[in-house]
């Protein structure tokens, strides 16, 4: 896939390619390197390793191609890059957001070194960029951004993305082709690290939404217009799009975790799957899943393990 095919208008085009990375090759064998890394616990490079063959193969076989940002990186930045466990949640480091690759930047920071890596990984399929054009980084962590459709972006800005880096971040959105971008702030004392645990695009029609949304108005900001507020469903229901609430429940912890595959269908992780089905139904969408519990391990699931670089409209 060559930078000139990449091309995301949505979250719930057909889904073409995306980019993941293989799990790093250290285990995180106590709670206090668990703590150290931001993962929920232990787990080994060959339980992780075994769930990432799956959720490879299940993306192959849905007929999305895989591309491992470890098979780009420059053999000098193996060995770092091996050391980083988080590497696997691609999704937080860049995205593509219309035709453009944008990069971000870590909050967290131990994964600081990681993101650096996977933009280097990923500028290998990017041309040079010429000295006159504007570099396209965010101080965002991606898990955070929603391609809703064409013309809309959504962004939390909270834990991880930080709201100075707001403003910079509307300009680029706008460079990029789109005309409004939604902000919702999640309240921090929840602990909530990015919008997609709690948030997710079912398709066309419909969204799922952590209940407590609700509670948190959307600030809507357009190119050379004050913002204004909207409520956060009335939002989603002034432009077509119906708001399913859900609470997670038990097992369930990752259930707005997944990611939109098409036709109709998502793909979510076995445990977060239960609980989404009866939701998804709701919407018309079926879900197809995959056993990564052991990558969930380290407080991430399908959409934080994927990075769409195409996503064909229909
Ligand atoms: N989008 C996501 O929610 N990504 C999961 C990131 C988990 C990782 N352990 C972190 O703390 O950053």
């Amino acid at each position: 896939m060559a930078f000139s095919e990449f091309e995301c208008w949505s979250e719930s085009g057909q889904l073409e390619c995306v980019a993941v990375f293989r799990p790093a090759a250290l285990d995180v064998t106590s709670a206090e390197e668990a703590a150290a890394v931001g993962f929920m616990r232990p787990v080994t490079r060959s339980e992780a390793e075994d769930a990432f063959g799956r959720l490879r193969d299940t993306l192959t076989r849905l007929g999305c191609q895989t591309i491992d940002l470890w098979e780009l990186l420059p053999e000098r930045e193996r060995a770092v890059s091996d050391t980083t466990v988080n590497r696997v949640f691609v999704r937080d480091t860049a995205a593509v957001l219309g035709r453009q690759l944008v990069t971000g930047t870590a909050a967290f920071p131990v994964r600081l070194a990681e993101f650096d890596v996977a933009h280097r990984a990923l500028s290998q399929l990017q041309p040079e960029l010429s000295s006159d054009e504007v570099p396209t980084s965010a101080r965002i962590e991606f898990g955070d951004v929603f391609v809703l459709d064409a013309e809309r972006l959504l962004v939390n800005v909270g834990l991880r993305s930080d709201a100075r880096a707001l403003q910079p971040f509307l300009e680029l959105a706008w460079r990029s082709g789109f005309r409004e971008a939604a902000v919702v702030r999640i309240p921090e004392s929840l602990g909530i690290i990015h919008l997609d645990l709690a948030f997710n695009v079912l398709g066309p029609r419909a969204v799922v939404a952590r209940a407590f949304l609700r509670h948190t108005p959307i600030q809507v900001f357009a190119q050379g217009v004050a913002p204004h507020w909207e409520p956060f469903d009335g939002y989603f229901a002034q432009r077509g799009c119906r708001v399913i609430p859900f609470e997670p429940k038990g097992e369930s912890g990752f259930m707005s975790n997944f990611i939109y595959v098409g036709p109709n269908l998502i793909l979510a992780s076995e445990s977060a799957s239960v609980g989404l089905r009866p939701l998804a139904k709701e919407a018309g969408i079926e879900v197809a899943s995959v056993d990564i519990e052991a990558l969930e391990r380290g407080n991430g699931s399908v959409r934080c393990l994927t990075m769409p670089l195409r996503r064909r409209a229909v």
